[in-house]
């Protein structure tokens, strides 16, 4: 039994997440983790609320709620769907948490002790009337780079140029409006990751192994231009971890939430009412995290946080941290010939997909379109194309047609009598082929690659009864036929558990339809005859509807436009 710490990329607090969100870091993350714990692994799967920063602040002040009260009802909100789609974290935690608060001053400490910290003067926006400082968002003007007069002070959405507060013309609060500003001196604290580029850069040499993806992210910021530079990591804002020594200021919100993924496992322990050893063991390699294999599941904007910043925290605080073993990247899921946008209200959100089709229509259509060599495109007649096929067709069809026959011949408990043929012994053959290689493309997150493998497991069953045809046996030779069934109900026993990784609920019903355990196969031929004569089962209601063109077209309609 190995030991396998999981991070999901954290969402943002800021609003319902949408289907790109999803496939692009908890659904893959969801994935690997449940098909570890079915082969009997242990397992650590986290992941939380990223609260801080200017755009909760925002939307807090857009609800009309104070920032701490939005947040902790946002985050109320993400648990429950994420709960509804199946995403079976241990902890599901909040940046702005107690744990992460003394993590982050602690990190920030380490790194000054070991001078990686440098204090700098720096020139920042100040509104007069707001009494504040407006970094980042908090301020909007003209772009100086392509005219368009709603650049916020980080970036021009229209032209996609980076800004800083002060290169924006005829600036303006975003809060109240007004121009009253001024330019002042404030101090702030760096990090000089400058210093660690050959270690890091080193770091992401080893790691041969990667997706394409993620190290060409890292290589192009390790080396564009000046390489690696040292980045701000305090913002002048009330929310967020205070910095130590410096009234006012907090730390930047990426410095803070990487860090989250460590004080989850402690706020977990302390859901729980364990000791601190217990999250240690996960994180700390001197206190039994040795043995861990640690895998962060992401989308690609992400990317240089976890293979720059975050790496350089761990390794600037000269501790012994768990450092990633493998960071799975996603490119992006686009919505019918566009983008999603949290912030435009564009495509389709976990809320909205829940409240028309159960959880594991979306999971398979999305895990086995997952953008993971380029981007992939979600259309309603793509996912209504895959649904009727691969669920209704396929996997649905075989359990509805060998639970219905079984039972109006033989009753409701598995048959008895004869014995397999060649047939049999070619079908469990190939179907441990196919296996073996379900199992080495999930251990190397090759999700589309799994997906397909399993479709092509389901595909086997369909083809072995459209071959044997027991309803056709049984006139002849009814022992033929009881054997036929008997191997057909194995193989859903066997289905509900391959499955699961990719379609919880229905592998769920399918189980306890079968009254059956969850045991990893390890031999098919042995797995396809666990389940012996006598033993009970029912037929389950109809696994998988499927979706009609009047629903597509509907679908298609109410969800074309923005959400508000
Ligand atoms: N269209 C997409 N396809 C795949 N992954 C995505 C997509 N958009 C965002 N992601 C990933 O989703 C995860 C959660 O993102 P987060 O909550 O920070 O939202 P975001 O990146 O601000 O996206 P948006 O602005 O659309 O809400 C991140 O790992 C991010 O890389
Ligand atoms: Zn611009």
């Amino acid at each position: 039994m190995a030991r396998h710490l999981i991070t999901s990329a954290i969402p943002y607090i800021n609003g319902i997440k949408h289907l790109g969100n999803l496939v692009g870091s908890q659904l893959p993350a969801d994935l690997y983790a449940r098909y570890l714990r079915g082969r009997g692994n242990e397992v650590m799967f986290l992941c939380a609320t990223d609260e801080h920063g200017t755009p909760a602040e925002l939307a807090a002040a857009k609800a009309g709620l104070p920032v701490a009260e939005f947040c902790a009802r946002m985050h109320e909100v993400q648990s429950d769907i994420a709960s509804r789609f199946g995403l079976s974290f241990d902890h599901f935690g909040r940046s702005s948490s107690d744990r992460n608060r003394g993590l982050t001053q602690h990190f920030a400490q380490k790194l000054a002790e070991n001078g990686l910290i440098a204090e700098v003067e720096e020139r920042q926006v100040y509104s007069v009337d707001d009494g504040r400082f407006l970094p980042d968002r908090y301020i909007e003007g003209t772009c100086p780079n392509c005219g368009y007069d709603k650049a916020r002070g980080d970036q021009c959405e229209n032209c996609t140029k980076q800004l800083d507060p002060t290169d924006l013309i005829d600036p303006r609060s975003a809060i109240s409006g007004s121009t009253n500003l001024e330019v002042r001196t404030t101090k702030h604290l760096y990090l000089r990751q400058s210093v660690l580029k050959e270690e890091i850069s080193a770091w992401i040499d080893s790691k041969t192994d990667w997706p394409i993806l993620t190290t060409s992210i890292a290589r192009k910021w390790l080396n564009d231009g000046d390489g690696l530079r040292d980045r701000g990591i305090t913002r002048d804002l009330d929310w967020g971890v205070p910095v130590p020594g410096l009234p006012g200021k907090v730390f930047y919100v990426w410095f803070d939430a990487p860090i989250e993924y460590i004080a989850c496992a402690a706020e977990l322990a302390d859901a729980t009412g364990q000791d601190d050893a217990f999250w240690r063991r996960w994180w700390r390699t001197d206190e039994g995290a040795h043995d861990v294999t640690y895998t962060q599941f992401m989308g690609k904007d992400n990317v240089p946080f976890h293979t720059l910043s975050f790496p350089a925290t761990l390794i600037g605080s000269g501790e012994p941290w768990k450092m990633v073993d493998y960071i799975k990247s996603f490119n992006y899921l686009t919505y019918d010939g566009g983008q999603f946008s949290t912030s435009q209200g564009r495509g389709v959100f976990m809320d909205q997909a829940l409240s028309i089709l159960p959880a594991d229509y979306w999971r398979w259509w999305l895990l086995s379109h997952a953008p993971e060599g380029s981007d992939a495109e979600f259309t309603w007649d793509n996912f209504q194309q895959s649904v009727n096929k691969d669920l209704a067709d396929v996997l649905g069809n075989f359990v509805s047609r060998i639970t219905k026959f079984a039972r109006s011949k033989f009753g409701e408990t598995v048959p008895q009598g004869g014995a397999w043929t060649e047939r049999e012994t070619a079908l469990a053959a190939a179907l441990t082929e196919r296996l073996r290689a379900y199992e080495d493309f999930m251990d190397h997150r090759e999700v589309r690659k799994a997906a397909s493998e399993l479709r092509a497991i389901w595909v086997l069953g369909n083809e072995y009864l459209q071959s044997a045809a027991p309803w056709a046996t049984f006139k002849t030779d009814p022992q033929a036929a009881a054997m036929q069934v008997r191997l057909g109900l194995n193989l859903i026993r066997l289905y509900a558990i391959l499955s699961a990784p990719f379609i919880p609920f229905a592998a769920q019903t399918l189980r306890e339809a079968m009254g059956a355990d969850a045991e990893w196969p390890d031999d098919v031929t042995a797995a396809l005859t666990t389940l012996s004569p006598g033993h009970a089962f029912a037929v389950p209601e109809n696994l998988f509807a499927k979706i009609t063109d009047e629903q597509r077209e509907e679908w298609q309609e109410r969800f074309k436009g923005v959400r508000d």
